[in-house]
């Protein structure tokens, strides 16, 4: 990836895709988005807006025990300030996800009376997840349905087609194909993207991936950083080469010649972050990149 340059993304099922989408979300009473909590914004469809058509709207801030926990009480008060409901859940472990249910209900308690009022009261709740690949959908029907019918990779784009999952008497889910965004006019969050994995590896030079991360976490993060990798000096100032060659070497990674594996740390260090291992991690700040 070359900075400023912005990663463009075709995928050639994206129009069926938002024409699929279109069609289910008429069938549904709220629209949940499973969002990944270190990029809130970035991890967003920023045609889901338009696609939801004003219904309801559901924040699911997963992968939650990857990110600063400050951050995510932050982002949750934006979207609720926006009129949204929003949690923070783990899909992997299924943290969180006990608060789906109420929380679907709180925000749908107008549409619940007046089914009680129709005689309707035993209907389930029917709610469209949608999110970009790699977000955690997967993860988060298998959770809900508890059942292992969901394909949960790590690799981008694992989910092809749409399908209900019932959860418990009161809701039903459907579950859409990921989208990603035709092309992001904004370079970071394609680079942020990258950052957490929800892009292929392949397209990326990781080096140049990693040292711009390395770059981000000395700015925002330093001290996990530095305590990760043992960085006893001062690594302000630092650029991001000089920072991977650094961690590099604590590391004893050496390439042929005795020179430093920047290759093998960049993708050691990528790794690391996407595990969490450097730390409780977010890269956005609430309400960043919206209006
Ligand atoms: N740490 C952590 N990892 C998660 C969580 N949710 C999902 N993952 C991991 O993230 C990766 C992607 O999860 P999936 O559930 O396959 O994502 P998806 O959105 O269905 O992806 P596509 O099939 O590509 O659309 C997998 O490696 C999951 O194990 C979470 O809450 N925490």
């Amino acid at each position: 990836m070359q900075e400023g340059r912005p990663i463009q993304w075709f995928p050639g099922h994206m129009a069926k895709t938002r024409r699929l989408m279109e069609k289910n979300i008429k069938l549904v009473d709220a629209v949940a988005e499973v969002i990944d909590a270190r990029i809130p914004y970035s991890s967003r469809n920023p045609e889901l807006n338009q696609l939801a058509g004003g219904k309801p709207r559901i924040m699911l801030l997963n992968k939650s025990d990857l990110a600063d926990p400050v951050f995510t009480r932050e982002w949750i008060a934006f979207f609720q300030e926006h009129g949204m409901g929003a949690i923070a859940v783990d899909c992997r472990s299924g943290n969180g996800l006990n608060g789906f249910l109420p929380l679907a209900k709180r925000i749908l308690a107008e549409k619940l009376e007046a089914w009680r009022e129709k005689g309707m009261a035993g209907r389930r709740i029917r709610i469209l997840v949608a999110g970009i690949p790699n977000a955690g959908k997967s993860s988060l029907i298998n959770r809900l349905s508890g059942n292992s019918r969901a394909s949960v990779e790590d690799r981008p784009g694992v989910t092809r087609s749409s399908q209900w999952f019932p959860v418990g008497k009161e809701m039903e889910v459907l579950d859409t194909p990921g989208i990603l965004w035709p092309k992001f006019e904004d370079p970071a969050v394609g680079e942020r993207l990258a950052f957490t994995g929800a892009i292929k590896d392949d397209v990326i030079d990781l080096e140049t991936l990693a040292c711009r991360l390395l770059e981000v976490l000395a700015a925002g993060y330093a001290g996990l950083l530095a305590k990760r990798y043992c960085l006893e000096n001062d690594i302000s100032g630092l650029g991001g080469y000089e920072l991977l060659e650094m961690i590099g070497r604590k590391r004893g990674m050496r390439a042929g010649g005795g020179a430093i594996d920047t290759e093998r740390a960049a993708i050691m260090l990528l790794d690391e972050f996407r595990a969490g291992k450097i730390g409780r991690i977010t890269l956005e700040k609430a309400g960043e990149g919206h209006d």
